[in-house]
């Protein structure tokens, strides 16, 4: 059971398990959820998730499997026996593998919410072009979005930028989760579509993953406590 209404999800994008946990224990699971995403989970392994839960946090599992239907749906299946409140597949994976994993999940007494990746925030039109032709970033994201919605998951993974399109089009309860979120002044990194804090909450943004501007502070409680103040005032 949830015990947050947080919106920052902080992506635990470290190699040690020390650096981890030298943040988790600063942290109050009231005021953030966290992420492991593969650098974690590759090197730490199940295990590392089933700390960050049992120490009380909200634990997006956020691996993007994209394989066929049986194979991703077993893969969330174990990601719901750690109890994690999120897990993710790649949209493009296609609507036969989103809705057997999405049925599967749904047999379970507690499953984890499911949500599916559209275009990575990483990347621009001119890398969209050379994967996918033809199309703009918000077509893409709008197809694999309502494919998503169609196949009865929770959400997107997609950049705040897509946030309103996305509302307009597929419903204010169909979840956004957004990384490439940067406050303003922060280092881009290799994120493409970035937006700060409080523009994603106007835009309407369920949840928002933030990492290095969090994690590379040299103060990272202050840089969340600066975050959720951006977001409360944004709200209101
Ligand atoms: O489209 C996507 C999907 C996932 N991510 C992940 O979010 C965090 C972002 O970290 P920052 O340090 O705030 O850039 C990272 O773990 C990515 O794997 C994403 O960035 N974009």
């Amino acid at each position: 059971m949830t015990v947050t209404d947080a919106k920052v999800i902080i992506a635990l994008d470290f190699d040690t398990e020390e650096q981890v946990f030298d943040l988790v224990e600063r942290l109050d699971p009231k005021t953030c959820r966290l992420k492991v995403g593969k650098e974690l989970f590759t090197r730490f392994g199940p295990a590392i998730v089933k700390r960050l839960v049992s120490s009380g946090f909200d634990v997006f599992l956020d691996l993007k499997f994209h394989d066929i239907p049986n194979t991703v749906a077993k893969a969330c299946l174990a990601a719901a026996d750690l109890g994690v409140w999120m897990v993710n597949v790649h949209a493009s994976g296609g609507p036969k593998m989103l809705e057997h994993t999405q049925n599967q999940l749904s047999q379970l007494s507690h499953a984890p919410k499911l949500i599916a990746v559209t275009v990575l925030t990483s990347m621009d039109q001119s890398q969209l072009d050379s994967v996918v032709g033809n199309t703009t970033l918000n077509q893409q994201v709008l197809k694999l979005a309502t494919i998503t919605r169609n196949a009865g998951l929770d959400g997107v993974v997609c950049s705040a930028q897509e946030a309103s399109m996305l509302k307009r089009a597929l419903g204010k309860s169909f979840e956004l989760v957004t990384p490439g979120i940067r406050p303003l002044g922060a280092n881009q990194d290799d994120q493409s579509r970035i937006v700060t804090p409080s523009q994603a909450i106007v835009d309407g943004v369920d949840y928002m993953v933030v990492g290095r501007p969090i994690t590379k502070a040299e103060d990272p409680v202050a840089a969340l406590t600066a975050i959720n103040q951006e977001i409360a005032a944004a709200m209101h």
